[in-house]
């Protein structure tokens, strides 16, 4: 199912944030959203997640599972029942529900950390683990706002060629906020510039590198063309 924001408009008493802003992800696409700060990122996801409503304009989504930044995970929970937790709000029963989240600990590359509590983590360990409960919920779309954001930047690397893999396995249909230009060529198959609040959407571009994709492409001149494109519009 397809995600629409068609014109949308929403403004906080005071300051007008979205002014018009239209987008849309198709099934089993990867799109990011990148523009400066507070341009209203996060709005778009509380309208896409039901949280918050337009002043006008239509937002059309199916069932979104939403990361955000913080990862959220209960301190005092096991990670097996901090990922399962999701599905156990949605009505699942507890045995299924970790059973559910069990089977995908390999893939998310938290095979025997089952029982452990998040302390013992590292931080990017930590985020698969929110990105786990996200995924296993069966959602439509994935919202995940800045992901990688709290990781130091070997971490972040690491995670970035982990979720394209993991993404070129699964197909999710994923819309990614990230402020780092680099991360959403490598991951997306379409990059949506925003402006300055309040915010339209400036820049679309569709990313043509074939996947999969190994972390070389980072070199390759077609990234770096990509990477002027998108600078010179963020830069205008
Ligand atoms: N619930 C709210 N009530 C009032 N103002 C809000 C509310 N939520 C967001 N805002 C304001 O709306 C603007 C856009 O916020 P938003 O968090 O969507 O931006 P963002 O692009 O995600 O920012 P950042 O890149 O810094 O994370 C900001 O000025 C923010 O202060």
């Amino acid at each position: 199912m397809t995600v629409t924001l068609d014109e949308v408009v929403k403004s906080y008493p005071g300051t007008p944030v979205l002014d018009g802003v239209s987008l849309t992800v198709h099934p089993g696409e990867f799109v990011s959203i990148i523009g400066p700060s507070g341009c209203g990122k996060s709005t778009i996801f509380n309208l896409l997640a039901g949280l918050d409503s337009p002043d006008s304009g239509t937002v059309d989504a199916p069932r979104c599972g939403y990361m955000p930044q913080k990862d959220l995970l209960f301190p005092w929970r096991s990670i097996l029942d901090n990922t399962s937790l999701g599905l156990e709000v949605q009505g699942a029963g507890k045995k299924e529900a970790r059973e559910q989240a069990r089977e995908l600990f390999g893939v998310f590359g938290l095979a025997g950390f089952e029982n452990a509590r998040p302390r013992e983590l590292s931080g990017g360990m930590r985020q698969r683990a929110a990105l786990l409960r996200t995924v296993v919920q069966g959602r439509d779309v994935l919202l995940l706002d800045e992901p990688f954001g709290a990781l130091d930047s070997l971490t972040r690397t690491s995670m970035q060629d982990w979720l394209q893999g993991v993404w070129q396995q699964y197909r999710w249909t994923v819309l990614m906020i990230t402020h780092d230009i680099r991360e959403a060529i490598y991951l997306s198959d379409r990059v949506i510039v925003l402006s300055q609040r309040p915010s339209r959407v400036v820049t679309e571009l569709s990313i043509e590198l074939p996947r999969p994709r190994g972390v070389d492409v980072i070199t390759t001149e077609d990234f770096a063309r990509y990477e002027r494109r998108l600078l010179a519009v963020l830069h205008a």
